[in-house]
């Protein structure tokens, strides 16, 4: 939500998107599962959300069980070893204007973040990846969908896209440092 505040053009796409393919479905309409499948803007937002915002940025330390040479670094058995997806997600050698919250840059591509796709791993990748991969991704997309396709979203008076904060606290997971206040503005 704080990427699509930052981004108008891609928020207005995406709830287009949504309010086209649904329709006006009466007062209460929620967007189920089914529905979601049908919006690869929308799939694409949420994948360029977990690119530039992955919730459990350095994964879960590994601790290494033999000798090994990665790049030319040596690593002895029973290292401790960070991933830093987050650092992997925003590298300009792999993500063209990486820093940028570019949607379109997932439409025509496989890319994934289900741990086969080194470059996108917010749930992490192989034996100890993310067994809640699936539940997690249904609760965002749920939430999220619903949100944009329901309301219209302003920004308090006063208040710029270039003010809205995207700091974090320090932690294993990621939780805004600000909250983002916004108001709503019913659509149905
Ligand atoms: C957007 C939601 C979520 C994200 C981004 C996320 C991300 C992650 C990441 C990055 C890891 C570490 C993977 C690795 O180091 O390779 C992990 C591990 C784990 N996650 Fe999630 N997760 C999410 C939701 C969930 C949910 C909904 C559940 C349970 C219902 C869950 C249960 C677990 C468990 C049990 C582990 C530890 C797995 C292990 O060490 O073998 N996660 N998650």
């Amino acid at each position: 939500m704080t990427a699509l505040m930052k981004n108008p053009k891609a928020m207005k796409q995406v709830q287009e998107e949504i309010r086209k393919s649904v329709g006006k479905k009466g007062d209460i309409h929620i967007l189920n599962e089914d529905e979601i499948q049908n919006l690869p803007y929308f799939k694409a937002v949420i994948k360029e959300s977990f690119r530039l915002y992955p919730p459990v940025p350095l994964l879960v330390p590994r601790e290494s069980m033999e000798k090994s040479t990665l790049e030319g670094y040596e690593i002895q058995p029973r290292t401790i070893v960070h991933v830093n997806a987050w650092a992997i997600a925003r590298d300009p050698e792999i993500w063209e204007n990486s820093e940028e919250f570019i949607s379109e840059r997932f439409l025509n591509s496989d890319i994934n973040f289900k741990g086969q796709d080194f470059e996108l791993i917010p749930f992490g990748a192989g034996r100890r990846g993310c067994p809640g991969i699936a539940l997690g991704v249904a609760s965002m997309e749920l939430a999220l969908s619903n949100l944009l396709y329901a309301f219209d979203w302003e920004l308090p008076c006063g208040m710029n896209k270039e003010d809205i904060d995207t700091n974090v606290k320090p932690g294993i997971t990621i939780h805004k440092k600000n909250d983002l206040c916004l108001i709503p503005k019913k659509y149905l």
